[in-house]
């Protein structure tokens, strides 16, 4: 997966110069991917290029785009985000630079357990530093189950530290007194920010898009910068302090990276069996499954009322019901759950899903999910093709 990535600049078109790009964070469930569905939607007359870094192996986030324009482009990189500059990513955007038709803006989303310091230095700290042009790091936030104490996550924290734009989102789902004391909160974490409240992260695109907010020159240092090189990348000293003298440092402890060669053990695990994804980031931990197979609607309400543990506080699935024709699009944040349908179309019927928590029972949860499956009731719901 961290194959060494070869210098393309020769190849390199100089239009494609300074491509604008904007990142997308904020914790598990918060409406990045409802951003980036707004942001698809509405920016008119752009082509938009999109990356997504999931957390969890099964890619569902890349299902859920909204892609109006065939020639979109979504990339999913998965890349480990303990390493201090993302070589999935960094390849991903290589892809994108490289293509043919010119794409006018890049927009990167992060997983929610990610801290974006990393994809920021992709950016800064590599050959892409003159290929693009880091304008924004926007930062969404679920107004109803944000906690620090309760995540106790660094990368929460960092989330907001380093967001130039912070968004308060699911506006809708607390009244204004706790607005206005979340507000509160976010401001001890990061003075001076720009927040905006929306709901269904509907914010108006020039407010976050084209900004040019982000201060580089505040988390890197320019001085101390060299040419990323494969297999360095712990060894530049980005030493960007910030209001709340974090340490970069804190980012590089990282046992399992083998830094001479740039590679980190972690993508071994990315290869195991689906259901087995053991990567804990702040005690969080995903569970992914794939099946061709339909849950029984039933059992899978069972699972949801009285199975499903408190620690699991971000799922998401892309449901096969042997009950229903349609395609189920199911979300689990904090203690609220949605699940939408919409037509399979042409793609094949399959169910996906992802649960994340903290110390989850991944056994115990895989072996409940698995008595949700039944088997496909051919004739049921589709009418008989004689
Ligand atoms: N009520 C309400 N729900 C929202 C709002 N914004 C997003 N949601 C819902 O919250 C759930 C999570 O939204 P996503 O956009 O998938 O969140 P995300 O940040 O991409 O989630 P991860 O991929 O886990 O990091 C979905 O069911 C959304 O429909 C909002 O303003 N109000």
């Amino acid at each position: 997966m961290t194959a060494a990535i070869s210098a393309p600049s020769k190849q390199m078109d100089d239009s494609k110069h300074g491509l604008p790009v904007t990142i997308i964070t904020g914790f598990l469930g918060s409406g990045k991917t409802t951003l980036l569905n707004h942001i698809l939607t509405n920016q008119d007359g752009l082509k938009t290029a999109v990356l997504v870094n999931e957390f969890g192996e099964v890619g569902i986030d890349n299902d859920l785009l909204i892609t109006t324009d065939d020639d979109t482009m979504v990339e999913l990189s998965n890349g480990c985000i303990c390493c201090t500059i993302n070589n999935d990513l960094l390849e991903a955007v290589y892809k994108v630079l490289e293509r043919k038709d010119k794409i006018d803006y890049l927009v990167v989303e992060t997983t929610g357990l990610a801290d974006p310091l990393p994809v920021a230095l992709t950016f800064l700290g590599t050959e892409l530093r003159d290929l693009t042009r880091l304008d924004s790091i926007v930062t969404l936030v679920d107004a109803e189950n944000y906690s620090i104490d309760l995540f106790n996550s660094q990368a929460a924290h960092n989330q907001i530290a380093y967001g130039d734009i912070i968004l308060l989102n699911k506006t809708d789902l607390v009244d204004e007194a706790d607005l206005d004391l979340l507000e509160v909160k976010v401001r001890d974490i990061k003075e001076g920010a720009r927040i905006l409240r929306t709901t269904q992260s509907q914010v108006p695109l020039p407010l976050i898009l084209s900004v040019g907010l982000f201060e580089s020159d505040k988390y890197f240092e320019p001085a101390k910068e060299e040419h990323h090189d494969h297999g360095h990348e712990h060894e530049h000293g980005h030493e960007h302090e910030h209001e709340h003298g974090h340490s970069h440092a804190e980012h590089h402890d990282h046992a399992n990276c083998d830094h001479e060669h740039g590679h980190c053990e972690h993508d071994h695990e990315h290869d195991h069996e689906h259901e087995h994804s053991h990567l804990d980031v702040d005690g969080f931990t995903s569970i992914s499954i794939v099946r061709d197979q339909p849950l029984a609607i039933r059992k899978f309400q069972h699972f949801l009322d009285n199975k499903l543990p408190d620690n699991v506080f971000r799922a998401k699935g892309i449901l096969w019901f042997d009950e229903s024709e349609k395609r189920h699009i199911f979300h689990l944040s904090g203690k609220r759950f949605s699940l939408e349908d919409e037509e399979w179309n042409h793609r094949p019927r399959k169910t996906q899903l992802v649960l994340i928590g903290q110390n989850l029972d991944h056994e115990a949860l895989k072996a409940e999910i698995e008595k949700c499956f039944c088997l496909e009731s051919k004739g049921r719901g589709r009418g008989f093709s004689s």
